[in-house]
């Protein structure tokens, strides 16, 4: 079973700016679960919180906890490089290292001290295998990651997440500046992933949650409004505002 996420109380600050307003939920493992809502509404900083990321923010402040399975990584003793381990994160934009395929995936495994080249060939092989890509570039390891397609590279970017092997993926609008077929590809990719993660999106598209998310929540001026199955939430939306904006009358 993968990491459970509890969130109880959370209130998120950018300096005077109250960004996300007592944010209670329980997030479940081996599954995907979306998060949306109009823009600025904190999905973003949401799931920022749950690697830490907000920390690199100077006048970012958190109250509350997150709870991953018993451990509050919210408390200040938090290793917060351990826990990037195990809460990995794709962004938006595929953003590949200027560096060949083979060291973008072994990049973080040897950030962590693996440095047996029979080791990493494995680890290589093996995330390649996970994103569906290892056909597509098994003859060509050496060559920059910058020459991969979008779509390419947006797998490669998960499958360097994925050789650190984390608990956790977060992703962030992780198919926005993908073409439809590299979006499939990566929507069915999510899909294989959860059987061996929990992940997290912020997804603008609303076919999308629906397609992929076992559960999804719904976001509206830092307040969490719904959270719940999926399907539930998509065909009988107990709050008003969550059936305005799946239906598109706002956002
Ligand atoms: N570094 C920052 N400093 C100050 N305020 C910020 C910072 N980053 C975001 N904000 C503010 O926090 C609020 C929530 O932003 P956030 O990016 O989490 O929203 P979002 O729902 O992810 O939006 P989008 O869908 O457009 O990506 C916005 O009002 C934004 O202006």
């Amino acid at each position: 079973m993968t990491t459970k996420i509890k969130v109880e109380n959370l209130n998120f600050f950018y300096g005077e700016h109250q960004v996300l307003k007592n944010i209670n939920m329980n997030i479940e493992g081996n599954q995907v679960t979306s998060l949306i809502g109009p823009s600025g509404c904190g999905k973003t900083t949401f799931l920022r919180n749950i690697n830490r990321m907000n920390d690199l923010i100077e006048e970012a402040r958190a109250e509350g906890a997150i709870f991953l399975d018993n451990e509050n990584i919210l408390l200040d003793t938090v290793d917060v490089v351990q826990l990037r381990k195990k809460v990995g994160m794709v962004f938006q934009r595929p953003n590949p290292f200027p560096m060949s395929i083979f060291d973008n995936i072994a990049y973080g495994p040897r950030i962590h001290g693996i440095k047996d080249k029979h080791k990493l060939d494995n680890i290589v092989e093996h995330s390649l295998k996970s994103v569906g890509l290892w056909d597509e570039v098994k003859d060509r390891l050496k060559d920059s990651a910058l020459r991969l397609s979008g779509g390419q590279q947006q797998r490669l970017c998960i499958g360097r997440v994925l050789a650190v092997e984390p608990e956790i993926v977060l992703m962030d609008e992780p198919c926005s500046a993908l073409d439809p077929i590299s979006t499939m590809r990566v929507e069915d990719l999510i899909l294989d992933l959860k059987k061996d993660y929990t992940i997290i999106i912020v997804t603008h598209n609303m076919q999308q949650a629906a397609r992929i998310s076992d559960s999804t929540a719904f976001f509206l001026s830092g307040e969490l409004i719904e959270f719940g199955p999926t399907l539930e939430m998509f065909h009988t939306p107990k709050d008003k505002r969550t059936e305005d904006y799946i239906t598109g009358r706002f956002g």
